[in-house]
């Protein structure tokens, strides 16, 4: 079965309000014809705005960065889940390292926000990934299984079978350092085997595994080459149109 090929920007907290529209215009002028997903991970602030922008075109997509973890209520300044379905949304990224380093979220809040997005319709793209003295000390892939154990394995297949996961290592995060496509490729592998033991082998072979940290134009396509790699994560060459599409044309 062909997995979909996914290219998602995190635009993470960049870009005033005209200038997150003119770049979802930017993108929507250039964007390819390709098969690929394209999702504009925007602020809270332009989701209405960009889903507006990107409605009726073929392959973009709108996502959020974050949701609250309960339905509503007394969460003063939080956004649930509904809400962004109700702007338009359709993915919620989930699980990014910045979220669990500066916020605080850990496993069992994670599957609590995965939950809620799925109940409201929304697909989580969940990250995992490791920090570099994980890596160093080899514990790169069994501390990447406790973060899905934790937080997405609790799924049914069924549910399982709606998300996408992302893997960061964090270390290649905004450092300019991108994982090797051999050690990209090690991981996802691991990550599609985590999967398979989990729910099998059709639903692991389905399951779409992005790569992010420092992709650019220049590394896509020897990344996105590796046969587990079904696209990527992209985090500062999303905020520039040319760059984020240049990435999509990368398969
Ligand atoms: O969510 C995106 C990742 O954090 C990657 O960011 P980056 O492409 O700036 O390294």
């Amino acid at each position: 079965m062909k997995r979909q090929q996914i290219v998602a920007g995190n635009w993470k907290m960049n870009k005033d309000l005209a200038e997150g529209k003119d770049l979802a215009k930017a993108v929507a002028a250039q964007k390819s014809a390709s098969d690929v997903v394209l999702i504009l991970g925007t602020p809270f602030i332009h989701l209405s705005a960009v889903s507006e922008i990107i409605d009726g075109t073929d392959n973009l997509h709108l996502s959020a960065q974050n949701c609250h973890q309960e339905e509503s209520g007394a969460y003063t300044g939080e956004i649930s889940a509904s809400m962004l379905k109700s702007v338009g949304a359709e993915y919620v990224i989930l699980g990014h390292s910045e979220r669990r380093e500066y916020f605080g979220e850990d496993e069992a809040l994670l599957a609590k926000k995965v939950d809620i997005a799925l109940a409201h319709g929304l697909i989580p793209i969940f990250c995992c990934g490791e920090k570099l003295d994980v890596r160093e000390a080899e514990n790169h892939v069994a501390l990447v299984k406790e973060q899905l154990s934790g937080s997405v394995f609790h799924l049914s297949a069924d549910a399982f079978g709606k998300i996408v996961i992302a893997y960061e290592p964090v270390w290649a995060i905004g450092t300019g350092r991108t994982a090797s496509p051999e050690q990209a490729q090690e991981m996802h592998a691991a990550i599609r085997e985590m999967i398979s033991e989990q729910y099998g082998a059709e639903v692991a072979e389905a399951t779409s595994i992005l790569y992010g940290g420092s992709c650019k134009p220049g590394n896509a396509k020897e990344i996105f080459s590796q046969p587990d790699v079904d696209g990527g994560l992209i985090g500062g060459a999303s905020l520039k149109a040319e760059d984020f599409v240049a990435i999509a044309n990368s398969f």
